[in-house]
């Protein structure tokens, strides 16, 4: 592994499965660093603190830069008090990311529940907040699976929105800025000189030619020849239920998808434990494991390190691209 500037890896919800999976993260082989408060981690981690993220401890050591929180963590009961630190935490990862002290962010999940109700987090997510602290530009999320062949990477363009509401946000605004941002970010970070993009329909069996909705016939099929004459190299709308399986994955590069489950649940059951989520679009890199705060199983040490190894391993290579 070639020496880089180090990954921040912030620790997410203290109360979730985040704070024991970094220790066991150091399997990855990648430089980084834990952005949190040493107290919630694991009794008996091996962990010594730094203070600047390419400072060098003993191997085997997990390298912590310190946030201190106000309150210690139980395991499955997130604390309100420590809501605003979460938050406090992907911001100075942000910081140290973008002033060039750090390679990129890895982020460990956090509970959106939690930082509503203890700090009135305004976002849905890291991946809107993130996006906003870059200076609000646009930005779509992407899981990329590590493990499978051919490999499944969807990009869901409406996210965290109530399934009611799909219809009405997803635009054709909305699906271009995904597209693009798609097609730069596969050559970008991915390194495909020729992207290969296909795009799911809303409805079942894509409408079917109007009968089951008209969506896919009123503005996606037009969009995406509008689209296909610029250049990009598209295929849709396409019934989402057959485009997920193996056979139809060597067709494509990346799944452009309507909405949250319809992207996700493919990914997930293909590859849970290699999953990875990605940001596209940010000025900065930045990967998360696919999965959340597991409380049902946080402090028990089930959790599976798989996914966090995937995302630091992804976030150093995008980083050693840039
Ligand atoms: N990037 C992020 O910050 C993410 C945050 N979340 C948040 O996490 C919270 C919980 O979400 P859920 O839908 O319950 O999903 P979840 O991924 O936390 O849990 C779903 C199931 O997978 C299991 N699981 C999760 N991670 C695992 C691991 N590393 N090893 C073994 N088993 C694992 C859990 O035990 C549970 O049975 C929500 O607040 C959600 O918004 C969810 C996904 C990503
Ligand atoms: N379901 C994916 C998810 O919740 C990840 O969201 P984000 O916190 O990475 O924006």
């Amino acid at each position: 592994m070639p020496a880089s500037r180090p990954i921040i890896l912030t620790c997410g919800e203290p109360a979730g499965v985040g704070p024991e999976l970094a220790p066991k993260a150091l399997a990855s082989g990648v430089p980084f660093v834990f952005l949190g408060d040493p107290r919630h981690l694991p009794e008996g981690t091996d962990w010594a603190e730094v203070q600047a993220p390419d400072e060098q401890v003993a191997k085997g050591v997990l390298p912590v830069l310190r946030h201190d929180f106000p309150a210690a963590a139980i395991a499955g009961q997130p604390d309100p008090r420590n809501a605003a630190a979460v938050i406090d935490v992907i911001a100075r990862a942000v910081d140290l990311t973008m002033t060039g002290k750090a390679g990129g962010i890895c982020t460990l999940p956090i509970n959106k529940e939690a930082l509503k109700t203890g700090a009135d987090f305004p976002f849905p997510g890291h991946t809107e907040y993130l996006a906003h602290l870059a200076g609000d530009v646009p930005v779509v999320m992407m899981l990329a699976s590590t493990t499978v062949t051919p490999p499944c990477r969807v990009v869901p363009v409406t996210i965290h929105v109530a399934i009611s509401e799909v219809p009405r946000l997803l635009t054709p605004e909305l699906l271009e800025k995904a597209i693009r941002i798609t097609d730069a970010a596969m050559r970008r970070d991915f390194g495909l000189a020729a992207p290969r993009l296909v795009v799911a329909g809303l409805n079942p069996h894509a409408g079917e030619n109007g009968v089951m909705g008209d969506e896919e016939l009123r503005w996606m099929a037009p969009l995406l020849a509008k689209l296909r004459a610029e250049g990009f190299n598209l295929n849709g709308p396409l019934p989402a239920d057959t485009m997920f399986h193996a056979p139809a994955r060597t067709r494509y590069d990346a799944a452009i998808c309507a909405y949250h489950d319809q992207a996700l649940i493919p990914i997930k059951t293909l590859d849970f434990a290699g999953g990875v989520n990605v940001t596209l679009g940010l000025p900065f890199v930045r990967t998360s494991p696919d999965h959340g705060t597991a409380f049902d199983i946080a402090g028990k040490g089930l959790a599976d390190p798989a996914s966090v190894i995937a995302a630091l391993r992804m976030a150093h290579d995008m980083a050693e691209k840039r």
